[in-house]
């Protein structure tokens, strides 16, 4: 699927734009702030439902106005889709595709996949490991509903035996037998969950070392590590053996709610030992495997956004990356950078067409065509 047509009513910076894309490559170039980003996160609008950057809907209305309007068109040979995107402040997101509005956005979630690049991913990195399990479960999700299911439920039944941890605790009371009911409904969920974990992370690392060897050329040793208390004994004994912690923390201590997917270096914690460049490498090749994982089990070819993807990279890397791009069939790429030149010159010999789109506060100065 090709996104070859977006247009934008009062959506952040944008009081009204419009956009024909090449089915290739688009760039967009400007100074900072002046609505690059922007346009990317319209796009993300389309594919997701929600921006990338900011999850308050009306916060994204432009300054001044009472509602925004993000609408695409998606064609390929035979479909010729039109998503609509509207949000009025205080009233429900409207969300349709070719007029007909969906009753439970999850069902749009995957139709029109993309993978965003961009520098806020660092939070990956630097945060807690509830953001890489989000990483671990957004990838599986788009292509296992049955493991969304158990997520869902595993969330469920943790707050129901955490509940119940805690009236224990505050009424001075204790009945096993009531609490072992929740244990192994949750024990057997978290055996599924760890599985498909442990499964698509088997998968995806060799497709991750090979993006981060390709890009840094074979510079550094890099690794992802798979954290879980079930992978270790049988997990129904790790739950009796934390029992008594639970109890008295009103808590369920175990479980893959704790399960980290650890980013190393060198052997090492990438977050205290990676330089900025090694950083946004890593995490540059964890986007281009998610991108490939997506492609190989939807088959369905995932759209590219790169935000500022060349900052804090060298120059060798740079090409390295570009050479990745235009081996790699990656479908339709959106990029922005700074340097307008920099860009066109990257991508003269990648691409058969590209467009360059020049943003100045909010507005599309005309594409030039490569
Ligand atoms: N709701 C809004 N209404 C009006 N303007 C907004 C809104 N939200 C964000 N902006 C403006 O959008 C601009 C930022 O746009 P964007 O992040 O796309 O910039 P950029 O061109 O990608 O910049 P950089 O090169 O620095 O990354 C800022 O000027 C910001 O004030």
């Amino acid at each position: 699927m090709i996104l070859a047509h977006l247009s934008l009513i009062n959506f952040k910076n944008y009081a009204e734009a419009a956009f024909d894309f090449d089915p290739n490559v688009n760039i967009f170039t400007g100074l900072n702030g002046q609505g690059k980003t922007n346009i990317l996160d319209a796009i993300h609008y389309l594919a997701f439902c929600k921006s990338y950057f900011n999850p308050i809907d009306s916060q994204n209305v432009r300054h001044g106005e009472e509602f925004f309007v993000v609408e695409g068109i998606f064609d390929n040979k035979e479909v010729h889709d039109k998503i609509y995107c509207g949000v009025k402040k205080g009233q429900k997101k409207v969300f349709r595709k070719n007029k007909t509005e969906y009753e439970r956005l999850a069902e749009h979630i995957g139709k029109y996949p993309a993978v965003v690049i961009s520098p806020y991913d660092k939070d990956l990195i630097s945060d807690g490991s509830e953001m890489r399990r989000k990483l671990m479960d957004s990838i599986i999700s788009q292509y296992n509903r049955a493991y969304l299911e158990d997520l869902i439920d595993y969330n469920k039944l943790l707050r129901q035996r955490n509940s119940l941890l805690k009236y224990f605790w505050e009424n001075r009371t204790f009945d096993a037998d009531n609490l072992e009911v929740w244990t192994i409904q949750l024990v057997e969920v978290a055996k599924r969950i760890h599985a498909e974990r442990k499964n698509f992370v088997a998968q995806f690392e060799p497709v991750f070392l090979a993006h981060y060897a390709a890009i840094s050329g074979n510079a550094e040793d890099v690794a992802l590590e798979y954290t879980s208390h079930l992978s270790t004994g049988d997990f129904s004994d790790t739950m009796t053996a934390s029992l008594e912690k639970d109890r008295r923390s009103s808590y369920t201590n175990v479980g893959t709610h704790k399960d980290d997917l650890k980013f190393k270096i060198g052997g090492h914690p990438l977050k205290k030992f990676g330089s900025q460049g090694q950083q946004k490498t890593y995490l540059i090749s964890l986007k281009l495997a998610q991108f490939d994982l997506i492609k190989e089990t939807t088959k369905r070819v995932p759209i590219l956004l790169l935000d500022d993807i060349f900052d804090k990279i060298d120059d060798v890397r740079v090409q390295h990356l570009m050479k990745l791009v235009s081996d790699h069939n990656f479908g339709q790429i959106f990029i922005t950078d700074t340097h307008s030149e920099r860009i066109a010159h990257i991508f003269e010999g990648i691409s058969d067409s590209a467009k360059i789109f020049t943003i100045k506060e909010g507005e599309i100065y005309e594409p030039q065509r490569k």
